[in-house]
């Protein structure tokens, strides 16, 4: 175990680390600040949720100058809301040195930002597309920006966004030191990286699973049609704190809230079509829990750090084996506890291997709770509150009405008819969510994925403008997109991308 004391980190950076609390470096930043620090490239990958933020973000600011009030520091991610939770968390480590850092993103009033980058940031984070957007404005000078860093890096890669990352690229000095980070990092994505990085180290926490030790995993097989009943009655017995639950398309995903939200759950739904104003007050409810379900695309699947999530559902079972493993770790994140569901029609088994061959690590069979048993739980959890108010006392100003209503009836009974109050029965309201389609059969043979992208209903043909180069047809087209303001091109959708299954660690 590394202290961070023993990094040889300055004092006002220092302060600021322990002032998060973190005291003992994670292996991921044991292994890559010391390198980091030396100037070298550095592509770090490790599990989700062991601190990566903080791997690359503590050498950036042993590195910002404070005294040149110009751009030092570049990170690019792949999501608004990352990109304002990494700018957050940057700021937090910069906290004594005083290091300023603004986010910029897709969404949100451009002005402003142009004003606010006139004060002088000395770290920018942002989305690929706002970013460009301000280095052709001329809003973005990046002539003394020493570091660039990209989080997310396969996912921005694998996206579409490569070409908008090589334009970002050539706006910044070449002597630059670049760093990626990731949990997951495909070889052939890695290959691309390693194009515009000069001679990195690739630093791999090595780990037996790709997916971390302390989240539960289990897959429950069921029919499209029987899915969202089994949903509810898993929500009704894990009683999660916090539930993320992923859907396919952002029509399922509205869809799920809705019905959700009929049959009384706190529900909302999060994907890319929504206003950026909709999605941080979402989030915001979420993290302050006001609501305990969040529904989303994949948008919410990388990076995103909520305490409190101790469940994640995969309604549809995700496409790639790299998204499976991010959309889990939203939970079970810093040594905590997490359980994640996936659900799988019989058709789609073959999925699930390729998922469980990539992660290395088995899913085990959850038979979904009966109706009867759900109800149960919530019986218990009733009791559980009478229980605990009656220990908490003060209920003084209710015995009146507690003693007249005993003087009437049998106590048995009024109890009973308080704890069947208290009590979440099922609720049989109909729900109309549109089936989807199985994923397509995968032919796959070793190393390569080679499936098509085809049960994607929400395609969106001409989302990016491939560039001919590989893995950049057309991106993730079919996907969330998550850059959202970008203009959106005319070109090849075909969505299809060579993968690889295999993995080094
Ligand atoms: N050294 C540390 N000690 C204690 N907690 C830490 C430490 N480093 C980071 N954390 C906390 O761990 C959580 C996860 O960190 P972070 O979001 O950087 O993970 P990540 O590796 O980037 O995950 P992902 O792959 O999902 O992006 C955060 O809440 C962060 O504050
Ligand atoms: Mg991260």
């Amino acid at each position: 175990m590394t202290k961070f004391s023993e990094l040889g980190l300055s004092e006002l950076t220092l302060k600021s680390v322990l002032k998060m609390g973190f005291e003992e470096a994670t292996p991921i930043q044991a292994g890559t600040i010391p390198v980091s620090l030396e100037g070298r490239d550095v592509i770090g990958q490790a599990q989700t949720g062991t601190g990566k933020t903080a791997a690359f973000g503590i050498p950036l600011i042993e590195k910002i100058d404070v005294n040149n009030p110009n751009i030092q520091g570049v990170i690019i991610a792949p999501t608004r809301e990352l990109a304002i939770q990494v700018s957050e968390e940057l700021y937090k480590l910069g906290y004594h040195k005083r290091a300023r850092v603004l986010s910029v993103y897709g969404g949100a009033d451009i002005g402003r930002q142009i004003r606010s980058l006139k004060k002088n940031p000395q770290i920018v984070v942002g989305t690929p597309g706002r970013l460009l957007d301000h280095i052709n404005r001329r809003t973005l000078k990046l002539k003394d920006v020493h570091t660039l860093i990209l989080d997310e890096a396969d996912e921005m890669l694998n996206m579409g966004f490569i070409e908008d990352i090589e334009s970002i690229l050539s706006n910044i000095p070449e002597t630059k030191q670049t760093l990626l980070f990731s949990a997951t990092m495909p070889d052939p994505i890695r290959r691309i990286a390693e194009r515009f990085m000069t001679n990195p180290e690739i630093i791999k926490v090595k780990a037996k699973e790709m997916t971390v030790e302390n989240i539960e995993q289990f897959f429950v097989k069921a029919a499209e049609r029987e899915k969202f009943d089994i949903l509810a009655r898993l929500l009704d017995t894990q009683s999660p704190e916090l539930a993320i639950i992923f859907g396919r398309t952002k029509r399922r995903v509205d869809e799920l809230a809705r019905a959700l939200n009929i049959r009384g759950y706190a529900a909302e739904g999060i994907h890319g079509d929504l206003t950026q104003a909709r999605r941080m007050t979402v989030l915001k409810k979420f993290k302050e829990g006001k609501i305990d379900v969040l529904v989303a695309t994949d948008v919410a699947a990388r990076g995103l750090d909520i305490s409190g999530v101790t469940h994640v559902y995969n309604y549809d079972i995700p496409q790639d084996p790299e998204s499976y493993v991010h959309r889990i770790g939203r939970t079970g994140r810093a040594g905590k506890q997490g359980m994640a569901m996936t659900f799988v029609t019989p058709r789609e088994m073959g999925y699930l291997r390729i998922v469980e061959n990539t992660t290395k690590k088995r899913m085990s069979p959850l038979k979904p709770p009966s109706a009867d048993e759900a109800v149960e739980v919530q019986q218990k959890l009733a009791l559980e509150k009478i229980r605990e108010q009656l220990a908490e006392g003060n209920v003084q100003d209710y015995l009146p009405f507690a003693q007249q209503l005993i003087s009437e009836e049998d106590p048995a009974q009024v109890v009973a008819a308080v704890i069947k109050l208290m009590t979440k029965e099922p609720d049989q309201t109909p729900v109309d969510i549109t089936p989807e389609d199985n994923l397509p059969m995968k032919r796959f043979n070793k190393g390569n994925g080679g499936g098509g992208r085809g049960g994607d209903r929400n395609r969106r043909g001409g989302d990016r403008k491939g560039s001919g180069k590989p893995y950049n047809k057309g991106g993730r087209g079919g996907r969330d997109s998550r850059d959202g303001d970008r203009k959106r091109r005319q070109g090849e959708g075909g969505g299809r991308k060579p993968r690889s299954n295999s993995y080094s660690s």
